[in-house]
């Protein structure tokens, strides 16, 4: 018997997996071990033709009969937001049905809870596409890497501000038009905010640090979230002068005793040699590094429909088998229960660059202020000279509030004109 799908939203996603639903059908079958057949497609607004060759009757805007009609199996969300999907994803568990979603919204706020309620009502809720879209990695740490201990997951996980960034950096392209280009290629969130203040890549390493840690403390709200919207031109001239690009960042980093997390997003500069620097347009790439493991990278396209559906495509046909085996995964069952750190605890390195006067003694107080607030030089070069000398510093690494505290106090020191850039560095070797 063919197993049912109602599909919730048929925008960017929903449409693509519309289509992969129809154009694969039978291998999908065959991958299956029985068809799988469009059982009803809730959408905001009938009326349009909506281009799938599926028949009209199908389309509702009764969303909440879809998912508790008794002949639907599965049900795959494709709205986002967090209601009405939330509800609908509950009623559609409470009701035996399996679940693939793309909402990273939603995972990251409730995620514990929609757990809970699948596990009780013993059915699958799986969302691989809801971060890093198209690229195997939810199921990799969930699944491949439980035998291991993870240390550190660091990535690009926001296609948008990937794609704006590298615009600047390769084309010297202003925001707004780069913003424009990926709203258009369908990459950007319904609302880009999301995307460029941060919320989205926030959600996304919230999901990661749960996974990652098997922690259930952390979520969106407890991530550290800087956007681009600051990155000015300025930074991108100073990130190249030191032979760095400037990308968007998502870090989860267990502690060194081990008794916590750090979750943080923002833009920072990493060298050219970093493997994160050459992943350019709307990619992602996701650095994990495990005990036994080491460092794996997964890379691949993080947005847009076509390569979304197709991780909503991998987890359908996985909860298809798991429901015809007659059995579903249980996940966040265990609980470590590591809490989130404050941000100030983490330990990061920052570069800063300066617009100063350029005499006697200037380089000497800034240095002060480095040594008063515990914050080691790595290193530190002028540039220009009379009223355009800049100095350009990287300290070595310390916590972040000391880094914080040594910006604020220099940003009152009567020999600096102004802070024309701060900007975190990552790198591959933290030993420094
Ligand atoms: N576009 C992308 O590249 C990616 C999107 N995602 C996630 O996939 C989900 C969908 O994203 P997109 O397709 O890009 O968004 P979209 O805005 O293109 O599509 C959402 C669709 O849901 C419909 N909708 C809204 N409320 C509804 C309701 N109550 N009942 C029925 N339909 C309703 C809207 O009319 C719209 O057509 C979101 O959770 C997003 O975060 C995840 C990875 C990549
Ligand atoms: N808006 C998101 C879509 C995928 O999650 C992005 O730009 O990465
Ligand atoms: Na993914």
């Amino acid at each position: 018997m063919a197993m049912k799908v109602a599909l919730l939203g048929c925008g960017v996603v929903g449409a693509e997996v519309v289509r992969l639903l129809q154009e694969q059908a039978d291998e999908l079958a065959a991958r299956i071990g029985t068809p799988v057949e469009v059982g009803g497609i809730a959408v905001r607004r009938l009326g349009r033709a909506r281009g799938t060759g599926l028949d009209p009757e199908l389309f509702t805007t009764d969303a909440m009969a879809l998912v508790t009609r008794p002949d639907i199996d599965l049900v795959v969300e494709v709205i986002g937001g967090i209601e009405p999907a939330r509800s609908l994803i509950l009623a559609a568990i409470k009701n035996g049905k399996s679940v693939v979603t793309a909402n990273k919204a939603l995972l990251a706020e409730d995620g514990a809870a929609i757990h809970d309620a699948a596990r009780e009502a013993g059915v699958d809720v799986y969302y691989e596409a809801a971060v890093a879209g198209a690229i195997p990695l939810l199921r990799p740490l969930r699944d491949s890497l439980a035998g291991d201990r993870v240390k550190r997951v660091m990535g690009i996980v926001n296609g948008t501000t990937n794609f704006i960034l590298d615009r600047m950096h390769t084309q010297g392209a202003g925001f707004t038009e780069s913003l424009e280009e990926a709203q258009a290629l369908g990459y950007a969130e319904a609302d880009p905010t999301a995307d460029v203040e941060g919320f989205d890549s926030a959600a996304k390493a919230a999901i990661l640090a749960r996974l990652a840690f098997h922690t259930r403390q952390v979520t969106a709200a407890d991530v550290h979230r800087e956007g681009i919207t600051g990155v000015t031109a300025g930074d991108i001239a100073s990130a190249e002068a030191m032979g760095c690009v400037v990308k968007p960042l998502a870090i989860c980093q267990l502690s060194e005793d081990g008794s916590s997390v750090g979750v943080r997003v923002h833009p920072a500069m990493l060298p050219r040699e970093h493997p994160l620097a050459t992943v350019g347009g709307a990619y992602n790439a996701v650095f994990v590094e495990a005990e036994s493991a080491g460092r794996l990278m997964f890379y691949g396209a993080g947005a847009g429909g076509a390569p979304t559906a197709s991780a909503v495509l991998g987890d359908l046909v996985a909860v298809a088998r798991n429901r015809l085996a007659g059995t579903s995964v249980a996940e966040g069952g265990h609980d470590t229960g590591l809490p989130v750190h404050p941000m100030g605890d983490t330990v990061t390195r920052y570069h800063l660059a300066l617009d100063v006067a350029d005499r006697p003694g200037v380089l000497a107080r800034v240095a002060e202020v480095f040594a008063e607030n515990h914050v080691s030089i790595k290193n530190v070069r002028q540039e220009g000279h009379g009223d355009d000398a800049q100095l350009v510093l990287v300290s070595h690494r310390a916590p972040d509030s000391a880094l914080d505290a040594t910006v604020r106090r220099l940003r009152a020191l009567d020999t600096v004109r102004s802070v024309a850039s701060v900007m975190r560095v990552e790198a591959l070797n933290n030993a420094d």
